[in-house]
């Protein structure tokens, strides 16, 4: 049966750099067809940390380059250069993926902005992981420079930057639009652009929203009947990597949260996916969460893998 369905695609959709991206979205590519060809309505999220890092960076070192006129390229703008550049491969890839099948559908992605509140605590204390992976001169060097960094999950150091909580998606009707004339939509890339509104001006904040909480306020706001949240593991573990590793088929939004009071999920990486999963899955009847891997993404909408989150 045809279900709505918000995609949220991780890292390993896309890769870490421009050539790795290319060959990346050929195969993401592939695992969306899947779910289209089976009639399902599709909207695509993504994450884009280590391309605003990657743009962050760049900007910064074209705004030293300029000596007179130095110039200054706030985060916001660094976002919605990368919804623009991985959107363009995404759509792209998944047009050609589809015209092989036959399937003559058009896919866009629309530049969306989505709101957070400026007195966000979250803007206080920086904790979203972009870039890449530092080596220990580029450690030291950050340290010694005032730029934040933290441990990313048990796999090295990344710079860090505020991620507020997203309230509002500001092109959500143009979203609903595109989604109910039959179009393939790619929207809130990389959580989306932040914005706070003052008065009728939506002014650019300086922070990286996490795409799955995007992702599940997404789903929520075109009721969609599916919100899949597609890595790099097929299930969600307790005691993840310990001697009691208990991989999960479904769990309600009860179970969820005692396992996140317990830690069983890794903030940064897992935690983040839970709580948007919990978040979507209990804000209706008949809204299913489902973390699996890019890969399963048919074989999990099936039913045959995948851990699945549901309000009771
Ligand atoms: N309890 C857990 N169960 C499964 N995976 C976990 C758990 N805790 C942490 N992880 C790790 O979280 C990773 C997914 O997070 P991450 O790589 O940040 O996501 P993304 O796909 O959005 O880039 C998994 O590949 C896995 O290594
Ligand atoms: N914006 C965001 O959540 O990106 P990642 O998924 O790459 O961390």
């Amino acid at each position: 049966m045809k279900k709505r369905i918000v995609i949220a695609l991780g890292g390993n959709a896309l890769g870490n750099s421009l050539p790795e991206q290319m060959i990346a979205v050929k195969h993401t590519s592939k695992a969306i067809a899947d779910l289209i060809e089976e009639g399902h309505e599709v909207v695509i999220s993504h994450g884009n940390g280590p391309q605003v890092g990657m743009i962050n960076e760049a900007m910064a070192e074209y705004g030293r380059s300029n000596k007179e006129h130095p110039t200054f390229t706030p985060l916001s703008v660094c976002v919605a250069m990368s919804q623009a550049y991985i959107g363009y491969d995404l759509q792209n890839a998944l047009k050609e993926e589809l015209i092989g099948r036959g399937i003559p559908k058009s896919v866009a992605t629309v530049i969306t902005q989505v709101r957070v509140d400026a007195d966000d605590p979250k803007f206080l204390n920086p904790s979203k992981p972009i870039g890449h992976f530092m080596n220990e001169e580029e450690l030291e060097y950050a340290k010694a420079n005032g730029i934040q960094v933290m441990e990313d999950a048990g796999r090295g150091y990344r710079r860090v930057v505020a991620s507020p909580m997203p309230k509002e998606i500001i092109e959500i009707n143009t979203i609903r639009n595109l989604l109910e004339s039959g179009e393939i939509v790619i929207a809130c890339g990389g959580g989306g652009i932040p914005v706070t509104r003052i008065g009728n001006h939506l002014k650019g904040a300086a922070a990286v929203i996490d795409k799955d909480f995007a992702s599940a306020l997404l789903a929520k706001e075109l009721n969609a009947d599916y919100l899949i949240i597609l890595t790099a593991v097929e299930k969600v573990a307790i005691d993840f990597r310990g001697p009691n590793e208990k991989w999960l088929d479904s769990i309600n939004v009860e179970e969820a949260k005692q396992y996140m009071s317990e830690g069983h999920f890794a903030p940064g990486s897992m935690l983040p996916k839970v709580q948007a999963a919990v978040e979507f899955a209990s804000s209706g009847e008949n809204r299913t969460a489902l973390i699996t891997l890019l890969e399963k993404a048919k074989d999990g909408i099936n039913g045959k893998t995948g851990t699945f989150i549901k309000k009771a």
